[in-house]
């Protein structure tokens, strides 16, 4: 379970000391997740989740994280908000810790995505890319392009004992990408992460999009190529067109797509699909069996890779520009 910081319930009190939430009337730890602390609290006033900063998220990128919050809850995209101390100073300390409280946002992740859901995350994805165009603020993402061949090389020889051939496998694919990768495409605040377990739907409908820690600038429809890899594939590994053409569709409709990212989107699943596999990957080799956190399997997305590799254009998606030629 990723709860790595205990908190104690005097330290709490006071820290919540700071907000008009009322007293303190109970707090658990929220075992989903693996980045930072979270912890469901529940007070005079409401409930609420408190989010402390572990070791792997940058102190000098949390100004970013908590401004884009409130500037996407401020244009009514529904994502926690993070809510306001008397001191107005958002970011605070706990049990040693950069730690913020969040309004608790209504709903559950689906764990059996169905196309009707990867439509209302295109739509949802395209809305957050919208709202963020005035953000002033900017992040870069560390884990484009330029940062997966620090992250293979600190794989070392290890990936070929999760599969064989791997090694060379990643390494050709890396320089496939590193020497096609566009540089001329519209750029904005990507989630970066959107995956199942960050979307949350009420009654059928989706109520919240969450876990904004991977959220930087870079390609809009890289954010995209993501989504396609966490959502339209099944369990068997088959792509699943019907999600891909309603992911697809969802976001074009709020935000149409240009022939240029059209085109680039499979090379960019490519590019995607190898960032999961490789911070898997990683993970998988560095992070000790004996550790309580769940280690997620690299392979997933290596099969991912493979499938985005031999994809055309995004017809093989299930997507057809609407008045473009079948
Ligand atoms: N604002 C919120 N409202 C309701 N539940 C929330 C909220 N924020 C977080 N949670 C709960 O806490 C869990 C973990 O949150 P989150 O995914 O942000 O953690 P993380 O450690 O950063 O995760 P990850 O490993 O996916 O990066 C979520 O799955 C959800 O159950
Ligand atoms: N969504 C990532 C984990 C980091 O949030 C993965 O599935 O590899």
């Amino acid at each position: 379970m990723a709860v790595y910081t205990d908190v104690l319930e005097g330290d709490l009190a006071a820290f919540l000391s700071r907000y008009d939430v009322g007293r303190l009337l109970s707090y658990k730890g929220i075992a989903e997740g693996v980045e930072n602390s979270n912890f469901l609290v529940r007070t005079e006033g409401g409930t609420f989740i408190l989010t402390l900063y572990e070791k792997r998220v940058d102190r000098a990128d949390l100004p970013f994280f908590i401004g884009l919050l409130e500037h996407l809850a401020a244009r009514g995209l529904s994502c926690p908000l993070p809510v306001q101390p008397r001191d107005g100073r958002t970011l605070g300390e706990l049990a040693g810790r950069p730690a913020a409280l969040f309004t608790f946002l209504e709903g559950m992740w689906t764990r059996r995505p169905a196309a009707d859901h990867c439509r209302d995350v295109g739509r949802a994805l395209a809305d957050l890319h919208a709202k963020s165009a005035d953000f002033a603020m900017s992040r870069a993402n560390a884990l484009s392009v330029a940062g997966w061949r620090p992250l293979f090389r600190g794989c070392g020889a290890e990936a070929d004992k999760v599969s064989d051939g791997l090694n060379a496998e990643i390494a050709a694919e890396l320089a496939h990408l590193e020497a096609n990768w566009p540089s001329d495409l519209p750029r904005g605040v990507i989630h970066a992460d959107l995956f199942p377990d960050n979307v949350f739907f009420l009654r059928g409908e989706l109520s919240g999009l969450i876990d904004f820690y991977f959220a930087c600038n870079d390609i809009l429809v890289y954010d995209l190529a993501i989504c396609l890899c966490a959502w339209c594939f099944e369990l068997d590994g088959a792509f699943n067109v019907t999600k891909g053409r309603a992911m697809i569709e969802g976001y074009d409709g709020a935000r149409p797509l240009s022939d240029a990212e059209l085109a680039a989107l499979p090379l960019l699943a490519r590019g995607a699909s190898l960032r999961f596999l490789l911070t898997r990957l990683y993970d998988w080799i560095h992070i000790p069996d004996t550790s309580f956190v769940t280690k997620k399997d690299p392979r997933e997305y290596l099969r991912k890779n493979r499938f985005h590799r031999g994809v055309a254009s995004v017809a093989d998606y299930g997507f057809q520009k609407r008045g473009a030629a079948a």
